[in-house]
């Protein structure tokens, strides 16, 4: 792609992004600087048209004329928001970005370090006012499809508070994007110092226990939701939390475990309320110990978050709850043991849940150890080897490395230094991320009675987003909800 020097951010022309240009325009480029900087005549506009050849004044020597208008602090003309955009913080004229028609592209100066190239395509596809995307339910009405693969716009004009784009005649439209919303979603090149970070996950051992995360039950139940947004914050983090203060019933337990969001009903019911009477075709029906495992290996997608609540234990002892970060474990794993742990992102192990009559749930198509597509983040910990079906998949040369993989991977999480033991009682509930945190329990004897809930991840990551939203909107951005429906078009969540 050659890129006419009249589509560079001015301040790129002072130093021409090597990245943009070949060595032939860089040279060309050079030489006409130094002519023209010293003798830009000023056209008093923010908007550019087509990309014009090299040699042509005017559209380079608009952009000077928007740079220097930025440092004289000269007025821009009003804007013309498109109407969800309201109160997007507008950009103060010094940091004004500058905006370029490519052939296939629209290249966006943000500043003299960051800039973006959006193709037309694209930039038409996810247009946002009202015509293109509903301003309530947030979905596109516009067809990307009656978009010309060839599309491009006659003009693109900087705004204070974002990017207007106006489309050809034959297709006539006016888009509005605002800076930190481009900024957010840039992908040629991505720029991910203005992307949503990554929420903070503290890998945890055995010492958790002498700060484990907890919350009061009167904040979580308090109306104004800071409490819930706190033991959600914790499960972020720490993969797990404590809720103390929890009257020893299933009905404060159960409401409790709907703050989150709706409970998960399976084939052990909704919420459930268990002792060991085999009511339930598992072990867990039992008083047998169960090692670490996530729940629901067997299921396409196991459930999120898991709730426990020790309602009484009488004529008896043991039954303490193991808890394992899982992610810990993992992060060893990939340190110590790389061929162990690249066996166990790669192998599928078949579960089932088969103790009961009239259901037999099975799966075989994923590892223990489950990684995002893209930058390879492990994103969940499958594991339970009492529910784990046969390894009848398993190449003859992997049969050996998987056990042997396993085989390590056991040993870490039953280490002293992993596992995390500790003794509920009743009002104190505790809630883990299954797809994060293991947990098991001691043998017991007497009569224990326990009650929970799943709660499916998709809801847990829905209202952690909900309360983000209102807790932290000025922090993640400049977008601030106004329109209908509560929530701005433009939230980094969409
Ligand atoms: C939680 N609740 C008592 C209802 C059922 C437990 C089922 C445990 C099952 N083996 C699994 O790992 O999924
Ligand atoms: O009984 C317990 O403490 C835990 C049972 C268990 O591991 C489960 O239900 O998944």
């Amino acid at each position: 792609m050659t890129l006419q020097m009249a589509q560079l951010p001015l301040t790129k022309l002072y130093r021409p992004n090597l990245a943009l240009c070949g060595p032939s325009l860089t040279r060309r480029y050079t030489s006409l600087l130094s002519s023209k900087l010293n003798r830009t005549s000023i056209f008093r506009t923010s908007s550019y048209t087509h990309a014009r050849p090299l040699h042509s004044a005017p559209a380079w020597a608009s952009a000077a004329a928007v740079l220097k208008r930025k440092y004289e602090n000269a007025p821009l003309p009003p804007t013309s928001e498109s109407p969800n955009t309201q109160e997007v913080q507008p950009v103060p004229l010094e940091h004004l970005p500058i905006s370029r028609i490519d052939e296939r592209k629209v290249v966006i100066g943000f500043d003299t370090e960051d800039w973006a190239r959006f193709h037309h395509v694209w930039l038409r596809d996810h247009c946002r006012c009202p015509q293109c995307f509903h301003p309530v339910t947030k979905q596109r009405l516009f067809n990307t499809f009656d978009i010309p693969p060839d599309i491009k716009p006659t003009k693109v004009e900087s705004k204070s508070t974002g990017l207007e784009v106006l489309w050809p005649s034959s297709h006539p439209h006016t888009s509005f994007y605002p800076w930190s919303w481009l900024k957010q979603h840039s992908y040629d090149p991505p720029l991910p110092q203005y992307q949503l970070p990554a929420p903070e996950k503290i890998l945890w051992g055995s010492r958790i226990e002498q700060f484990p995360p907890t919350v009061a039950y009167e904040d979580v139940m308090g109306g104004d939701d800071r409490g819930l947004y706190k033991w959600l914050s914790n499960v972020e983090k720490f993969g797990f939390s404590f809720v103390t203060g929890v009257p020893p019933t299933p009905e404060a337990t159960e409401e409790l475990s709907t703050r989150i969001g709706f409970i998960r009903e399976t084939h052990y019911g909704k919420f459930w309320d268990f002792t060991s009477d085999l009511a339930k075709g598992d072990t867990a029906y039992t008083t047998l110990a169960l090692g670490a495992h996530t729940d629901n290996t067997y299921f396409t997608d196991p459930c999120g978050l898991q709730l426990f609540h020790l309602l009484s234990h009488t004529d008896g002892t043991g039954g303490q709850t193991l808890l394992i970060d899982g992610f810990y474990v993992a992060s060893l794993l990939k340190e110590l043991h790389p061929s162990a742990y690249d066996i166990l992102s790669r192998v599928p192990v078949p579960a089932h849940a088969a103790g009961d009559p009239g259901c037999v749930y099975t799966t075989k198509q994923y590892p223990v150890l489950s990684h995002t597509g893209r930058d390879g983040k492990l994103t969940q910990v499958r594991w339970n080897n009492d529910d784990r079906s046969t390894m009848s998949h398993l190449s003859a040369s992997e049969v050996e490395e998987w056990y042997d993989a396993i085989r390590v991977w056991n040993k870490h999480l039953t280490s002293p230094d992993s596992e995390y033991w500790v003794q509920l009682s009743p009002g104190t509930a505790v809630v883990v991320d299954n797809h994060r945190v293991l947990h098991g329990r001691s043998a017991f004897d007497g009569k224990r009675r326990m009650c929970g809930a799943y709660i499916g991840i998709d809801e847990y990551r829905s209202k952690l987003a909900v309360l983000k939203e209102r807790f932290e909107a000025q922090a993640n951005g400049d977008v601030v909800s106004t329109d209908a429906g509560g929530r701005s078009v433009w939230s980094p969540y969409l």
